[in-house]
């Protein structure tokens, strides 16, 4: 069956995918699996499947924001995916996770427009337990500082005139704010299957973004790199459990 906004066909998808923002960084995940194959290029939307230690693995880019990266979640679980890994960047909240350092997202505060208009305000936006065990255990064997706990998924990146809501959600316990992982984990929970999240830090929540914004750095391109190849070692060891 064609997927009709991804462009791919669901006899392509695996059970396992890589979800990220940057359809250039989509390409750069594929190239790290065994004989990548691009299957479309639609939109924002680029998909590509490989395998990895004989596991098959679809890798595809959702774009910036919820709504855009919905669409994809919903058409790859529909395609006959079960286990989804975000791999994205993430604005910290603090000088204990400094850019270059890789955040596992446990749960995601909901301050985004799309997931109040699919379930209740008081529902949990969760990880799969599993998938995250496996990503962090999976990410410590790199180089770098690894944390996991709370992220926060807001829908805007250049402020406006209302203030950020970063100082309570740091007050709270959040260590970090990107714009897609709440979508993923209450589609995942809706449709029943799992998922999971890993981030690199790019800068501080609280800078200036328009000024300040650099996710083009050495530092950051090494974290990216390490929580690519985190993900794809953590299905290849969840895909593992699965046959033992
Ligand atoms: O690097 P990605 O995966 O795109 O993630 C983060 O970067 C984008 C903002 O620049 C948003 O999509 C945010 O969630
Ligand atoms: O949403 C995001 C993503 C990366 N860095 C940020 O500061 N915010």
């Amino acid at each position: 069956m064609l997927m009709p906004i991804l462009q791919v066909n669901s006899e392509d998808i695996p059970e396992y995918a890589i979800v990220c923002g940057d359809p250039k960084r989509a390409a750069a995940i594929a190239a790290k699996l065994d004989e990548p194959r691009e299957l479309a290029f639609s939109r924002e939307y680029r998909s590509f499947v490989g395998t990895k230690d004989g596991v098959q693995i679809a890798v595809v880019s959702h774009g910036v924001g919820s709504p855009g990266a919905a669409v994809c979640f919903e058409e790859l679980i529909r395609a006959g995916v079960k286990t989804l890994i975000r791999v994205g960047t993430a604005g910290s909240y603090s000088a204990d996770h400094p850019a270059g350092s890789l955040i596992v997202s446990t749960a995601a505060v909901r301050t985004d427009g799309l997931t109040r208009q699919l379930v209740p305000e008081t529902f949990p936006a969760v990880a799969d337990s599993a998938v995250t065990e496996a990503l962090y255990y999976a990410a410590r064997q790199g180089e770098g500082a690894v944390s996991k706990g709370i992220t926060v998924t807001l829908d805007v990146f250049f402020n406006g005139v209302e203030e950020f809501p970063h100082r309570k959600f740091k007050q709270a316990g959040a260590l970090a704010v990107e714009m897609e992982i709440s979508a993923l984990y209450i589609i995942a929970s809706l449709r029943g299957v799992r998922a999971g999240a890993i981030v690199a830090i790019d800068g501080y929540a609280d800078a200036d973004l328009a000024a300040e914004y650099d996710p083009h750095t050495t530092a950051v391109a090494d974290a990216v790199h390490r929580e690519m190849d985190a993900a794809i070692a953590a299905i290849v060891a969840l895909a593992g459990q699965e046959r033992a």
